[in-house]
């Protein structure tokens, strides 16, 4: 992540136009290396269910194609609970700064949902900020928690 934040966007029908709106802000966002949006878009709203395109975005971090996503659902809870059924995926749905911010630094997680339905859009853009300017740091005392998660997923009993 040293020459940026490889990031993704998506959402659900419910979702899109907060995503289309941080997707905006990301791509003139210095921090931000690339964006892709995997959808859905207003031309097409129906054309991906939230698991499908919580399951993509969380499939493309684990294969090493981006960073981080930022995804939207109407509330958050939908493309939070798909995305962290890919091995190796912390997400978590925030709504609020602090929250926001001990998602990566308690817990270094890769994808940040939120829920149109749920907060104004000039909070979710302005959590969006905050979430890219957090680095989790490996010597912090939080490492050995979120390692005991890590290798909870990787013990052979899987
Ligand atoms: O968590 C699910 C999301 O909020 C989704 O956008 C809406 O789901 P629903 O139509 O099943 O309420």
């Amino acid at each position: 992540m040293a020459d940026g934040i490889r990031l993704l966007l998506g959402g659900d029908s419910a979702g899109y136009h907060y995503k289309d709106a941080i997707l905006a802000d990301a791509r003139e966002d210095p921090r931000v290396a690339s964006v892709e949006d995997l959808g859905v878009n207003e031309s097409d709203p129906k054309a991906g269910t939230y698991p499908s395109v919580a399951i993509a975005a969380a499939t493309k971090i684990m294969a090493g194609e981006a960073d981080r996503a930022i995804l939207v659902c109407g509330t958050g809870i939908g493309v939070s609970i798909a995305a962290n059924k890919v091995k190796g995926i912390r997400a978590t749905v925030a709504h609020d700064s602090f929250s926001v911010e001990r998602s990566i630094l308690s817990n270094d997680c890769q994808i940040l949902t939120m829920g149109e339905r749920v907060i104004g859009l000039e909070l979710a853009r302005r959590l969006a900020k905050e979430w890219l300017g957090y680095a989790f740091d490996p010597s912090s005392h939080s490492k050995a928690n979120v390692d005991e998660i890590v290798d909870y997923e990787g013990a052979p009993s899987d």
